[in-house]
């Protein structure tokens, strides 16, 4: 069974010591790891110093030529061999890619006035399933290409999502910097669409945790059993099942927060 773990940018520096390693203990559980990333922030970074102004609808950036360029430059140039590092380090045999690489992530204009912003519309599982028969854990930068070859910038949370839904993955885990979705300060235990759909009108969900919720929503729809938001800087997000916000289809009593479980 695979497992789905995005890693945001928000977190990428803050990860607790034990992280990578953790992931890999998830093998013990019989849970095959398949990294995704982000670098939001890292981007926005990279823009200000070379002098463009970042902007976002609804948590997604508005992509010009430029941006993506900055964009490709750092999610496959600097996170992604980043984070093949780590992993290697904590003794994994970790091969980093892009969903460019072998047409994995194609996509379609998602809307054009958001730029090269990708929706995904179908995902070669068969690239990630080679590289898992090898025995190797892929770390993929959230870049997609279309049938003309044109690059896209994807959000991390909608390739996670998308690639847990084609793998039929058990579980999709993205880690963050905060400890789910909090509303008024406290964090939810749990979540369903209505009542994410209603955090976002009254605007208590915003920013990039918008489309990390709304693509969690989408691949429970699928084959995916269980959706999680955690904090990366927690020992045990990805081991120990009471962390984060889990998503659910169903409903249940509304505003169940971890404290007064
Ligand atoms: N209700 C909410 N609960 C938690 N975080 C929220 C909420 N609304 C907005 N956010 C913001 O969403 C951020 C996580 O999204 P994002 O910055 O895209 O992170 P990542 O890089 O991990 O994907 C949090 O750091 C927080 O600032
Ligand atoms: C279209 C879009 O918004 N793409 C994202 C891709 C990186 C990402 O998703 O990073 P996080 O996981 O840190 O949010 C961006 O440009 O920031």
């Amino acid at each position: 069974m695979q497992i789905v773990i995005k890693i945001g940018g928000s977190v990428l520096e803050h990860l607790h010591s034990a992280f990578f390693q953790e992931c890999l203990q998830l093998k013990e559980k019989g849970l095959t790891p398949v990294i995704v990333h982000g670098g939001g922030p890292v981007i926005s970074q990279w823009m200000d110093q070379l002098g463009f102004q970042p902007q976002f609808v609804d948590g997604l950036r508005v992509t010009d030529e430029q941006t993506l360029t900055i964009v490709e430059m750092v999610l496959a140039g600097s996170v992604n061999k980043h984070l093949v590092t780590k992993f290697r380090q904590a003794g994994a045999k970790a091969i980093g890619m892009t969903g460019i690489d072998l047409g994995l992530i194609q996509v379609e204009p998602l809307n054009h006035s958001l730029g090269f912003v990708g929706r995904v519309t179908h995902v070669n599982k068969e690239v990630i399933q080679l590289i898992l028969d090898q025995g190797w854990i892929p770390v993929i930068a959230s870049l997609g290409v279309d049938h003309e070859g044109q690059h896209y910038n994807v959000n991390a949370d909608d390739v996670a999502s998308a690639i847990a839904d084609a793998l039929k993955a058990k579980k999709l885990i993205s880690v963050s910097n905060v400890d789910g979705i909090q509303i008024n300060d406290q964090p939810l235990k749990q979540a369903t669409a209505d009542e994410i759909e209603a955090y976002i009108r009254t605007g208590e969900i915003t920013g990039g945790m918008i489309p990390k919720v709304r693509s969690g929503l989408r691949s429970l729809t699928g084959s995916v059993q269980e959706v999680v938001i955690v904090n990366g800087q927690q020992p045990g997000c990805l081991t120990d099942d009471s962390h984060g916000t889990r998503l659910i289809k169903g409903e249940v009593k509304s505003h169940v927060f971890i404290s007064h479980l």
